[in-house]
Parts: C-alpha cells; structure tokens; sequence
C-alpha cells in the first residue's frame, strides 16, 4: 500500500495550521462557507495558507460557490485545489477547473451503496473523488458533523479516479476506518476539534499518527501474507 494521504479540513489559526504541516498532514482545508463554524474570511485564508505553501497541498472547501467567488479565491489564495462541497453539477466543476487552472475534488453524501454511483458524473473532471457522510436531516450545512457511515461499502470499489474518505473519522477510529475502505487517502474536520470549530493541535498530532500507524500495519500484513 503507498503511503495513505491525510487532510486536516476547517483549519481557521495559525497555531493549528502549523501543528497540520509540522505533523506532516498532506492536504490542509480552508473552509469558504459562512454557514460553517470554520468559515474563514479570505484575509485570513491568505495569511493560513501562506503558512502551509510548498509543504501541504491547500484546499478550498465552497458550497454552491458562484464563479466569480471562486475567481476571488483563487487569485488571492491561490489553492493547489478546490473541493466542492455542495450539489454542484459537473458541468459547474467542469467550467471552475477551467477558469481557476486548479485540481478539483468533488464531495459525494454517502449513507448506502447505491449513492456511491452518484460519483459517476464527475469522472471526467474530478481529480478525486471525496466520499463523505450525508448530513443530518433538516442540516444547511453539507458537511463536518463529525458522522460516519458504513465504510465496508467502499471495500473493493472499482474507481478510475482516487478517492478520499471522510466523516466522522478520529484518532481511534481511523486506522479501521481504512482496513474496512480500503481507503488510501482520509480527511478530517470534527474528530481533530476540542469543541466545534476549535482545532487542537494535540487531536492534529495524533490523528496523522494514527494515519501513519495504520499505512505501516498495512505494510506489515501485505508482507506477512506474500
Ligand atoms: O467542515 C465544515 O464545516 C464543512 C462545511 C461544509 C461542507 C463540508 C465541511 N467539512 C467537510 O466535511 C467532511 C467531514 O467532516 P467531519 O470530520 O465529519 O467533521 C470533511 O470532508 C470536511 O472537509
């Protein structure tokens, strides 16, 4: 197994974004959705990600963003990529990709098997693929409630583009969390939060340890086994 990639979504201080990068987190999410208790206003987002550049993989995270909202970020952030988050179409995905010149990952709400198919329309233009649990009913906020669903459902899943795993993941969980996914890339938000929307650098720490532990578990078992 290579090695299994970790992102650390809806960092908002710059104690919490250099605890992601000096943990070694892969991917850092700057959340752009005022609705989240981890929205951050774009002067701040400029100053986070100036922390992360060249050592983590930036991520803005919109929810049904217009284009010219995404133009804003991505001439002042400057992402590595964006993660769409709400029901955009991928004719939507297709057009931003192409204006912002930014990788995309599309978020797909999965509760059972068959929303996994969901994913099919956005082949062509996402990079990756994020599987992450549905929000609680009657929620406007689409994601990081800290829920997870039934990860043996992306056991063997067939995908010509790589997927992301998320929802509900923490320090203790996500080492099964993969070996029931099959999972080689997970992100987290609520599991690395002392109370919602306050990062700690400790929970940060220990999940990306947690990550690292489970990739050399899975090293060892492959090993044992051939
Ligand atoms: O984190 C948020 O506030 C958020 C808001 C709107 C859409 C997505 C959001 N976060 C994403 O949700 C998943 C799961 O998070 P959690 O670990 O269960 O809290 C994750 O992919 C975040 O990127």
């Amino acid at each position: 197994m290579s090695r299994i990639l970790v992102k650390i979504c809806g960092l908002s201080t710059d104690e919490t974004m250099q605890a992601a990068v000096d943990a070694g987190a892969d991917m850092v999410g700057l959340v752009f959705f005022p609705k989240s208790p981890r929205h951050v206003s774009l002067t701040d987002a400029c100053r986070l990600a100036d922390i992360a550049r060249g050592q983590a993989e930036i991520v803005a995270l919109t929810v049904d963003m217009d284009l010219a909202g995404l133009q804003r970020i991505a001439e002042l952030v400057r992402p590595d990529m964006v993660q769409f988050h709400g029901s955009e179409p991928p004719e939507a995905c297709a057009a931003a990709k192409v204006m912002l010149r930014t990788r995309v990952m599309k978020a797909i709400g999965v509760s059972e098997r068959a929303d996994l198919a969901k994913a099919l329309p956005y082949l062509q233009v996402a990079d990756r693929i994020l599987f992450d649990a549905k929000p609680p009913q009657g929620s406007d906020v689409p994601g990081g409630h800290g829920v997870p669903f039934d990860w043996t459902i992306l056991k063997d899943l067939d995908l010509p583009r790589p997927f992301m795993l998320s929802g509900g993941l923490d320090a203790g969980n996500v080492r099964e969390a993969i070996e029931k996914s099959g999972a080689t890339a997970v992100d987290v938000s609520s599991g690395v939060e002392r109370e919602k929307g306050v990062k700690d650098s400790g929970l940060i720490r220990a999940f990306v340890a947690a990550v690292r532990g489970a990739g050399k578990r899975a090293e060892a078992v492959k090993e044992q086994s051939s």
